[in-house]
């Protein structure tokens, strides 16, 4: 059995120097040496942000990751390696424990990070050990508060590396990464055993799902891809999306396959005028310009739009773009149809961004709710009569989708719901609620056939303004 280290100044831990790369470079290995030294620098300097400094992991690895002016291969190690430590966080630092005699002292620079970003390497990803060992040493001893404790990693790792698998394998990884808050919300919302089964799948990752123009059964063989039966197309590419035969061409776009569903709910959208309201980065825009309605789509954060406009460019899509607060949003006609897809805790999206972990707060299911409530009222007063405003949220918080919708409809008595349409071959039965809403949850495997798991969790419902 492997022995706890003590600290850095122990000889039995000093004897050995800290492994290095010897072998020949193999192209379909990771990178290593300076090239691998820069993909995990970006690696833990972007855990960090988001586990100490609490900053979005896309953001802070997208700036990570341009400012060492990563290569695509060394880029997509970088997010691997760090999102592997989001996902199994809890088992790797109860791995890590068992090597050390006493916990780390607080405050140690980027230490703790360094060593969880080797451990998913040795443990999860399986990297050379050599390269993940020396590598973690480097870093550490680069780092101005961690460089004291070189020895002591590479001692743990070393251990680790030759003892860890079996360690890890025994270990709950949902019960020791999942948030308590969050895991006892789920199991008093859907029981005990579905709130074990969200989180498993929350933890997985996710696919690549994409959202075509037209003719997804073409697309799907061309891209080697399935067509879905709600008419995404899932991918098993692992590269660059930009790689992809069609990407250039605006052929299609990148949207998981439960976030597509609710503007397919609306049926036939050519000719209307569509509102979105909160619309960037442009999935649901991109799917109503497409279907053919006449889009303004509105987002609050300009950064955000020049994301949705680069996109519909992309796409050879058009839409009247406005940078506005949608709480005070106003315009002169009405539209037929409101899209709210509002910001929300994004709990059903775990698989995507392992940083919800770890970001948000339970008290953040009220404030935003109390956001998304005052978003609705807007909404609805956008809506012509006889038009549809669709609310949706990533979220699988009942306060962000059915108990908002029931609080809504009783205070707006003009607005009535329009139950979705039971196509069972498109929308199977679980998937509606029993008002008549989308409800999809990441974690359907076994009740459904292949084609319907695997997708985000998602709430919307439609609803229609009364005739004058
Ligand atoms: C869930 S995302 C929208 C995703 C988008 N509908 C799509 O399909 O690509 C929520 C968006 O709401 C925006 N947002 C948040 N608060 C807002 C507000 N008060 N007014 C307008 N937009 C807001 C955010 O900037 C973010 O882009």
């Amino acid at each position: 059995m492997s022995k706890a280290v003590t600290n850095d100044r122990g000889a039995r831990y000093g004897k050995r120097p800290p492994e290095r790369q010897r072998s020949t470079p193999n192209p379909s290995a990771p990178p290593t040496s300076a090239d691998g030294l820069l993909a995990r620098d970006v690696a833990v300097s972007a855990l960090f942000s988001v586990l100490v400094e609490k900053r979005p992991f896309d953001d802070v690895f997208a700036k990570a990751a341009a400012a060492r002016n990563l290569a695509p291969r060394d880029r997509a190690f970088a997010r691997l390696i760090a999102t592997t430590v989001l996902r199994n966080r809890g088992s790797l630092q109860a791995v890590l424990r068992t090597y050390l005699e006493k916990p780390l002292p607080e405050h140690l620079g980027r230490l703790e990070q360094i060593l969880l970003a080797a451990a998913a390497q040795l443990l999860l990803i399986k990297t050379p050990p050599h390269a993940a060992i020396s590598l973690a040493v480097d870093q550490c001893r680069a780092d101005r508060v961690g460089k004291r404790f070189g020895n002591l990693v590479n001692a743990v790792l070393r251990r680790l590396s030759e003892s860890g698998s079996g360690r890890l394998a025994s270990l709950d990884n949902v019960m020791l990464t999942f948030p308590d808050w969050l895991m006892a919300r789920w199991s008093r919302t859907y029981g005990a055993a579905e709130a074990r089964q969200i989180a498993r799948a929350s933890l997985s990752e996710p696919s690549l799902d994409i959202t075509v123009k037209s003719d997804a059964d073409a697309w799907a063989s061309r891209l080697n891809g399935v067509a879905l039966p709600t008419g995404s197309i899932r991918c098993s590419h692992v590269g660059r999306v930009e790689e992809l035969d069609g990407y250039n061409d605006g052929a299609w776009w990148v949207q998981d396959a439960a976030a597509a569903l609710p503007v397919k709910l609306l049926g036939d959208v050519s000719g209307l005028s569509a509102l979105d309201l909160c619309a960037a980065p442009g999935g649901k825009t991109a799917q109503l310009a497409a279907g053919g309605a006449r889009v303004v789509a509105v987002d609050k954060s300009a950064g955000r739009l020049a994301r949705l406009q680069e996109n519909l460019q992309r796409l050879g899509l058009s839409a009247e773009i406005s940078v506005a607060d949608a709480q005070s949003f106003s315009s002169e006609t009405a539209f037929d149809v409101v899209l709210l897809d509002a910001p929300c805790t994004a709990t059903g999206t775990i698989r995507r961004h392992p940083d919800i972990l770890y970001l948000k707060r339970p008290e953040d299911v009220a404030a935003l709710a109390a956001l998304q409530a005052k978003l609705l009222r807007q909404a609805a007063g956008l809506v012509k009569s006889g038009g549809t405003l669709l609310y949706c949220t990533c979220s699988l918080e009942p306060e962000e989708g059915e108990e908002q919708i029931a609080a809504f409809l009783s205070e707006h008595r003009d607005f009535r719901r329009r139950p979705i349409a039971l196509d069972e071959t498109v929308i199977p039965l679980l998937w509606r609620t029993a008002d008549g809403d989308l409800r999809t949850l990441p974690s359907y495997f076994s009740e459904l056939p292949e084609g319907f798991r695997g997708l985000d969790g998602f709430y919307a419902a439609m609803l229609v303004k009364a005739d004058c």
